[in-house]
Formats: C-alpha cells, sequence, structure tokens
C-alpha cells in the first residue's frame, strides 16, 4: 500500500516516465502507446528521456498525438547521437551528464511512471525509491506490470527487508498498476501531496528506529 493516502484530482501534472531505450516485447509497445496515449487525454506533460528509440519512442509519439507538452531531457553524449529522433520532443533540455538528466527529470515531475526497461530505467526507479524512503522525494511512483516485468524486482526488495536492510514500509513508496491507465490515476490522484505531507514523512523518518 502507499504512504500516501487518494486525493483525487483533475489538474494538470507532469508526470515523467523512465522506460526502455529497447522496445522489448509487443506487449511492452502497447503499455507505452497506452501510456502515451492516457498522459496526452489527462491533459499532462510528459518529461522523459528524450530517446527517439524503443518504449521511448512510442510513449513520446503517442503522448503528444493525445495533446500532450512532451520535454525530452537528454545528456550531451546521447543528443550528439540521437539528434534527428529526438524531433518528437516540444522541448528538449540537454545537460551535461547523465546524472545532472537525471535529477532535471526528478525535480520537474510531479509524478513517476515506470514501463518496463533494462538498467537505465531500473536506475531510474531505484534512485526515486531511494531518494523517497530517505523522505527526499515525496511524489507517487508507479510501475506498470506488463508480463510481470517488476515481481523479480518487488521480489529482491522483499529479500532485502527481511535480511534486515530495510524498515518496515519499505514498499509504500512505488505501486505496481495493472494497466498504463492505472498508472497515470494513481499517480495524478496523489501527486497533489503538499509540503506539509512531505514535513510529516521526514517526520516520521526522524522517529523511526534504526540507522537511517
Ligand atoms: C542514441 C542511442 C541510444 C539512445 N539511448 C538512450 N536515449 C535516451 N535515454 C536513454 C537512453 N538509454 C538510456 N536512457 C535513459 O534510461 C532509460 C532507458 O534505459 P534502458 O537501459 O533501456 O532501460 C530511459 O528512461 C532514459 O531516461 C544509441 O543508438
Amino acid at each position: 500500500m502507499p504512504i500516501v493516502a487518494g486525493m483525487t484530482s483533475i489538474e494538470s501534472r507532469t508526470i515523467t516516465v523512465f522506460c526502455g531505450a529497447r522496445p522489448g516485447s509487443p506487449a511492452a509497445a502497447v503499455a507505452a502507446e497506452r501510456l502515451g496515449h492516457a498522459i496526452g487525454m489527462g491533459g499532462h506533460r510528459l518529461v522523459y528521456g528524450a530517446g527517439g528509440v524503443g518504449l521511448m519512442e512510442v510513449t513520446a509519439r503517442a503522448a503528444a498525438a493525445a495533446g500532450a507538452v512532451v520535454t525530452g531531457v537528454v545528456p550531451r553524449f546521447l543528443y550528439e547521437l540521437d539528434r534527428v529522433q529526438q524531433a518528437v520532443c516540444t522541448d528538449l533540455v540537454v545537460t551535461d551528464d547523465m546524472f545532472e538528466r537525471k535529477r532535471l527529470m526528478i525535480d520537474r515531475a510531479d509524478a513517476f511512471v515506470a514501463l518496463p526497461g533494462g538498467f537505465g530505467t531500473l536506475d531510474e526507479v531505484l534512485e526515486v525509491i531511494a531518494l523517497a524512503y530517505l523522505g527526499q522525494c515525496p511524489k507517487p511512483l508507479a510501475l506498470v506490470d506488463v508480463d510481470g516485468h517488476w515481481d523479480a524486482l518487488c521480489a529482491l526488495f522483499t529479500d532485502v527487508h527481511q535480511r534486515g536492510f530495510t524498515r518496515p514500509g519499505f514498499d509504500e513508496y512505488y505501486q505496481v498498476t495493472a494497466s498504463p491507465e492505472a498508472a497515470v490515476d494513481f499517480v495524478t490522484g496523489v501527486a497533489a501531496r503538499t509540503s506539509h505531507d512531505s514535513a510529516v514523512t521526514c517526520l516520521a523518518l526522524a522517529h523511526s528506529s534504526g540507522a537511517d
């Protein structure tokens, strides 16, 4: 269960999407298409890794086709490689390196949705969860389930917890959703968390036992 109570909201949100630079399976591509469509039709803005490849491209094209403002955030070295493909972006931010790119994608977001992906996607998802765990990123994160893509990662999180390395509630910083539409509903419903909510989270952390 997420730590944040559900809050109905129809406001436009900036949703950062993490997803594969490769297409993965046909089912993953369908999920990417549906996610982009849901973001655009919901009146939300998309921030993503600016790649004109794989699930990134599918998501961005679908979001743009459904009316979303699409912001790509790309490190200079990838920009030089992939310049033409990034045309789908409504606006493009070029960063010095991958670290600055990830920070911008996180800072600009009201909420996060992850589709299946590889090391890059896993790194981005773990960054958000690790920050949230320390009270530094009180923004909702949905992991879209496609053929059990997140099952092994969630099992690893449980194993790590059972070995004593995370506190109870370790699984409150992300929500696996059955569909892309459910992911958008989830993150836009709770994206209106206020700074007061963050302060409560930090307070709870301060009172929790253990080194963290
Ligand atoms: C131009 C070439 C590849 C383009 N690769 C990427 N372009 C943009 N963003 C990328 C790229 N690779 C990783 N990212 C970021 O990580 C996530 C995807 O990585 P994964 O390993 O495929 O999961 C994605 O969210 C991006 O932010 C060479 O032809």
